[in-house]
């Protein structure tokens, strides 16, 4: 049985196996520039994010209606499941999908379908963070907000996410003030190719809550800091790292030299279909490359736990953490 644990940085989208995409092209009629999966597996060699996020983006249009999107939230859970993963924290980007013609009942609607009865089903607890599109306009952020709200009894928070270089925080200001009046929790990816100063700009100019990445903190020591004085976690995605490059080889991966500092680090799959493993096979990997502790590992778990957005159910949280806690490696 794996370590329990919550993940907190996951992109929905970035959970379609090759597999299913093909499934969804022959239900819904669409035509993929593939001839089969192991093709399209070929392709999953990047350089960097965005050579990743056009793929990501390519593929996603397979998804067209509310059942596309419960069964790809189901295929992630029933594999979330199997990973020890109990409580999912869930991005996903409207913005992709109001762009090709959908509609946001779709794709929430359709979430919530499998998220809804993810318990029952799965024995996972669930929340839903919508992400603005960094590289799409403030405007289109604050348009994607108005279309969500008859559907915020579903959403917990709000992120940021795509390509992050030369498009700062600064830039959603506005956006995170509404969402924030309106009772959002708010996180943003930041410093994971972008400098340590949109981790910054993210803090003090739009009040997130957790970091998502947050990687080139190192590179500032005051910041560094902070982020330890003000228990701010991160969300770490070490496979991700080496897929998209921003690290060279996992043996080369940060973590440990952040825990030592005393940061609120939390190991997490961001788009487990594209980036070779799911939550627990993350765990693994910085456990066998890095020589993590079976403490160290205890403490990424409870972390999760943590910096969960559980504030609505301490008594769930507890019941997680005293998992964590009883975990026999
Ligand atoms: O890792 C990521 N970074 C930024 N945007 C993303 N959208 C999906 N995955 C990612
Ligand atoms: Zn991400």
């Amino acid at each position: 049985m794996p370590l329990p644990k919550a993940e907190l940085h996951l992109h929905i989208e970035g959970t379609l196996e090759p597999e299913l995409a093909f499934d969804l092209a022959a239900r819904n009629g669409v035509k993929l520039r593939y001839a089969d999966t192991e093709e399209l597996r070929e392709a999953y060699r990047f350089e960097d994010l965005q050579s990743f996020l056009n793929l990501y983006y390519e593929l996603m249009t397979v998804l067209r209606t509310e059942r596309d999107f419960e069964d790809l939230a189901n295929a992630y859970l029933t594999r979330a499941a199997a990973q020890g993963v109990r409580h999912a924290e869930i991005f996903f980007d409207p913005q992709a999908h109001l762009a090709r013609g959908l509609d946001m009942r779709t794709v929430v609607e359709g979430l919530w379908r499998a998220l809804g009865r993810s318990e029952e089903n799965h024995g996972v607890s669930t929340r839903l963070i919508l992400c603005f599109l960094r590289d799409e306009s403030a405007d289109s952020a604050l348009e994607t907000l108005e279309a969500a709200r008859p559907y915020l009894d579903r959403i917990t928070g709000i992120g940021l996410d795509s390509a992050e270089v030369g498009h700062p925080p600064a830039k959603f200001r506005q956006v995170y003030e509404t969402a924030a009046g309106l009772g959002l929790r708010r996180v943003a990816h930041a410093g994971e190719e972008g400098p340590p100063e949109y981790i910054t700009q993210s803090l003090d100019l739009l009040g997130i809550e957790r970091v998502d990445h947050g990687l080139r903190c190192m590179e500032d020591p005051e910041l560094v800091e902070r982020l330890v004085r003000e228990r701010v976690p991160l969300t770490l995605c070490p496979l991700s790292n080496v897929r998209l490059r921003t690290v060279d080889t996992l043996a080369d991966h940060p973590l440990p030299a952040m825990l030592d500092a005393g940061l609120l680090c939390t190991v997490n799959s961001d788009d487990p279909a594209y980036f070779g493993g799911y939550a627990d096979d993350n765990f693994r990997a910085v456990r066998e490359s890095l020589g993590l502790t079976e403490e160290r590992l205890r403490e990424l778990a409870r972390n999760s736990f943590l910096a969960s957005f559980l504030e609505d159910d301490e008594e769930r949280r507890a019941r997680y953490l005293a998992e964590v806690d009883a975990y026999v490696f």
